[in-house]
């Protein structure tokens, strides 16, 4: 009797858990759908994703945005443009103070973060906005770091886990460490999948 009454017992917060998680999604969902610029058709958000300037933000079509991404920016109207099929994991941090456009299918891994904008050797002068492309297909690994300087990854490149890169990116390489160094390079996403 007792061993039922803590299977019921779990198996209630389980089922209250998950609707939980259902309803806090679709619930966020529809306030992003609401407040940002533009929103594509398929594309989630969970519970718990920030957006400081929600009028900046364009997302195209079936991305998903897990808990604890942040957006911010330390100056006003500058933009973010999320292609289709974006995927943002969760405590991501993307900083668009100079304009961040994100390409189709990119994905951005745990932890990672992205900056805009520098302060050179003052961190109380004016920011200096640094515009960034992050062209289509392109993979940053979790807790990769990319600093103001880089203003361009190229298409289907890969940021490995941890990396600081430091400078722009050429497209299908493979960059890792602190600086980021190219250490392969990656066949066009199109041929790798064939
Ligand atoms: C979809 C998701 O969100 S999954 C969860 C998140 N997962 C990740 O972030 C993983 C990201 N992937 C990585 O970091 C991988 O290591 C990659 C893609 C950068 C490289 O993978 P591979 O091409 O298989 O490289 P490989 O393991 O052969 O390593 C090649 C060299 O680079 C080094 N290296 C690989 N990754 C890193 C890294 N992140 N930082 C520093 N050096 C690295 C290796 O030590 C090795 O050095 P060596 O030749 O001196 O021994």
């Amino acid at each position: 009797m007792r061993r039922n009454l803590i299977a019921v017992t779990y198996w209630a917060c389980r089922a209250i858990a998950a609707l939980y998680r259902r309803v806090g999604m679709a619930a966020a969902t529809l306030m992003h759908r609401a407040t940002l610029k533009g929103v594509g058709k398929g594309s989630r958000f969970q519970l718990g994703v920030r957006f400081a300037d929600p009028n900046v933000v364009t997302v195209g079509r079936d991305c998903y945005f897990w808990r604890g991404c942040d957006v911010s920016s330390e100056r006003r109207n500058a933009q973010l443009n999320i292609g289709d099929q974006v995927q943002i994991n969760r405590d991501v941090h993307l900083d668009i103070t100079g304009g961040l456009r994100i390409g189709d299918g990119v994905t951005l891994s745990e932890d990672a973060v992205v900056y805009t904008h520098d302060h050179g050797l003052d961190p109380h002068s004016t920011a200096m906005a640094l515009p960034k492309t992050i062209e289509a297909d392109v993979w940053i690994g979790m807790r990769a770091v990319i600093l103001p300087q880089c203003q361009n990854i190229g298409r289907g490149a890969v940021i490995g886990a941890g990396s600081i890169v430091t400078r722009d990116v050429p497209a299908c390489a493979v960059v890792a460490g602190n600086p980021a160094r190219p250490i392969r390079q990656r066949l066009p996403v199109a041929q790798e999948v064939a």
